[in-house]
């Protein structure tokens, strides 16, 4: 499981005249489940974005358990995003014309670590997300579905931490529910980090601490809260 430090966090883009995102500082603690919300431009997918080294930063910080991720180059964030970082996207991101199993291993498979010990492991984990037909063409199965197998796909190479934009979004309410359980059941077992990116306030209810930006700056997070409080 990973641990994420923000410091001095100040992403802009041209034409903006105020940052998308500024954080001063934020720790999230390794194993911890966390939801990120906010209305529509308040910078949730900036964020996405950046903690996953998809984007680059010039000023600040992002430490993932220690290592910055905002120093290195666009290869090194690509390959530690392969190796650490399970994401899975609102839209899904999967190939028609492969099955749920071959959707579930590209990427090991581009990387040339699809070892027998993995192939067992992607079979494992369709069975988890209750998908019992590996062979089933992804154009074929329902959007709950297919976002399943985004999960298994995510969870393939035991990431330290999982990252869903959106997750439930684009699902009806019930499998919305299904894949909501799913990420957190599979957090929980394998240990992992878990941040989700939601307007969903049943599953942000779910997690352990909710923040919510607000024109690119945290306005509110229930542990900051939860201190005052105390
Ligand atoms: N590449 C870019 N160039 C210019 N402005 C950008 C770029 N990417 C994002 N923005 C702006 O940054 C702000 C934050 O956008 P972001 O997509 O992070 O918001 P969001 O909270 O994910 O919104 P939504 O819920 O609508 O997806 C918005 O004002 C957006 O227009």
């Amino acid at each position: 499981m990973l641990a994420l430090d923000i410091e001095n966090l100040d992403v802009t883009f041209p034409g903006l005249s105020s940052p998308a995102l500024a954080i001063g500082r934020l720790s999230i603690a390794a194993g911890s489940k966390v939801a990120i919300t906010g209305a529509s431009g308040s910078g949730k997918s900036t964020f996405v974005n950046v903690v996953t080294g998809l984007e680059g930063t010039r000023q600040g910080q992002i430490r993932w358990s220690g290592e910055d991720i905002a120093a290195f180059s666009e290869s090194r964030r690509d390959r530690f995003r392969a190796v650490n970082i399970g994401l899975v996207m609102q839209e899904f991101h999967l190939f028609p014309g492969l099955s749920a199993l071959e959707n579930v291993l590209l990427p090991v498979r581009l990387a040339g670590a699809a070892t027998a010990a993995v192939i067992e492991r992607a079979h494992v984990l369709l069975n988890t997300v209750n998908l019992s037909r590996p062979g089933q063409k992804i154009e074929t199965m329902s959007r709950g579905e297919m976002q399943r197998v985004a999960i298994a796909r995510a969870l393939l190479r035991k990431p330290g931490v999982i990252i869903a934009d959106e997750p439930t979004a684009s699902l009806d309410a019930e499998s919305g529910e299904a894949v909501g359980d799913l990420l957190l059941e599979l957090a929980n077992a394998e240990g992992s980090t878990l941040i989700v990116i939601s307007h969903d306030q049943r599953l942000a209810g779910r997690l352990d601490r909710r923040i919510t930006l607000s024109s690119g700056r945290i306005s509110e997070d229930s542990i900051a809260a939860a201190g005052e409080a105390a």
